[in-house]
C-alpha cells in the first residue's frame, strides 16, 4: 500500500503539489488525472526520490520513503516507468533489464551489469529478465540494442524494466503516450494482466479512454490538489470534473468554491460514493 499524507511540494514560492493526500491500495489500479500543470509527474517523482518533498509523508506500509535515497526506496519495493523514454540506448534490452536487478549494495549499477556476483546468480537475473520478456511479448528483442527499437517496442522496455524486481507499488507515468491505438490496446493488455492482488498500481494517462477502461478507482488532480476521487463511473458521470479536466476556469472556481465551504473532506453525492476534498 503506498499513502501520500499530507504532501506538499514547493518550487520556490510555487506549489506543484499542494497538502495531497491519498493511498494506493494493492490489486486495484489507481489513475491520477488533471490538466497539464496538474502536478501529477511531480507525485510520482516524489514518490521515487527524484525529488524532495517539502513537508508531508509518502509510504510503503509503514516505510517512510520522503527521507530514502532512490536505491533504498526501489529496495523497498516501488518501481516507476518515466514520462521520457529512459533507456541505455547503447545497451541490449536484456541489459536494460538486468540493471534493475542489481543488488542494492553493490553500488556500481555497471559493474553488477558486466559480471557481478556468481555465475549463478546472473543466471537467476536473466532467468527473471527473460521470463518478463516474454510475458511482454519481447523475447526475440533480447539481445537488440534499445536503441534500435520502435518507439512502442521502447516504451514497453521500460515497463518490463519496471516489472522484474517484482515491485509492490509500481508508478506508471503516461505509458500510453506516443503510442497508436494498436499498441494502446496491446498495452492495455499488459497493464490488466499485471493487476495482482500484493501490487499497488498508479497510472498517470491523458488518455482518457483508456483510463476509463482499466482503471478502479481515479484521482483528480488540479493545480496541485486533489479534486476528487471515484470510480470511473463516478467520475464520468459528474460533469464538474469533466469540465475541470477539460480545461474551463469558470467549472473549476465553482467546485473550488464549494469545496471550500466544507470541512475536509465532504461526499456531494451520497449515492454515488464521489469523494471531494476540499483545496
Ligand atoms: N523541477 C521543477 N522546477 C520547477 N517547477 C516544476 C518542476 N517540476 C515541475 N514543476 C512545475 O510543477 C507543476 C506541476 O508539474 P507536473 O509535471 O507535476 O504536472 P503534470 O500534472 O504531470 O503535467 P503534465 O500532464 O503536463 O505532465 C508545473 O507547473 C510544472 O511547471
Amino acid at each position: 500500500m503506498l499513502r501520500f499524507d499530507h504532501v506538499t511540494k514547493q518550487f520556490g514560492g510555487f506549489k506543484a503539489v499542494d497538502d495531497v493526500s491519498f493511498t494506493v491500495r494493492p490489486g486495484i489500479i489507481t489513475a491520477v488525472i488533471g490538466p497539464n500543470g496538474a502536478g501529477k509527474s511531480t507525485l510520482v517523482n516524489m514518490a521515487a526520490g527524484s525529488y524532495r518533498v517539502s513537508t508531508g509523508r509518502i509510504l510503503i506500509d509503514d516505510v517512510e520513503l520522503q527521507a530514502l535515497p532512490k536505491h533504498k526506496i526501489a529496495h523497498a519495493g516501488l518501481s516507476r516507468t518515466y514520462q521520457n523514454i529512459r533507456l541505455f540506448d547503447g545497451m541490449s534490452v536484456m541489459k536494460n533489464l538486468e540493471v534493475a536487478l542489481v543488488p542494492p549494495s553493490i553500488g556500481s549499477l555497471v559493474s553488477d551489469t558486466f559480471g557481478f556476483g556468481g555465475r549463478r546468480e546472473a543466471e537467476e537475473r536473466r532467468e527473471r529478465c527473460f521470463e518478463v520478456l516474454k510475458t511482454l511479448g519481447l523475447a526475440p528483442f533480447a539481445e537488440r540494442q534499445a536503441g534500435s527499437l520502435a518507439y512502442g517496442q521502447q516504451k514497453l522496455v521500460e515497463l518490463a524494466r519496471a516489472i522484474v524486481p517484482k515491485p509492490r507499488v509500481l508508478l506508471l507515468d503516461e505509458p500510453a503516450a506516443g503510442l497508436n491505438h494498436g499498441e494502446t490496446e496491446q498495452l492495455k493488455q499488459h497493464i490488466l494482466a499485471l493487476r495482482q492482488p500484493d501490487l499497488a498500481m498508479v497510472l498517470i494517462e491523458h488518455d482518457m479512454k483508456l483510463i476509463m477502461s482499466i482503471s478502479d478507482t481515479i484521482i483528480v488532480m488540479n493545480r496541485g490538489q486533489l479534486l476528487a476521487e471515484g470510480s470511473p463511473a463516478d467520475i464520468r458521470a459528474n460533469i464538474e470534473v469533466q469540465e475541470a479536466y477539460l480545461g474551463q476556469p469558470g467549472a473549476i472556481r465553482d467546485i473550488e468554491a464549494a469545496a471550500r465551504g466544507r470541512r475536509n473532506r465532504v461526499r456531494l453525492r451520497e449515492g454515488e460514493g464521489l469523494t471531494w476534498h476540499q483545496p
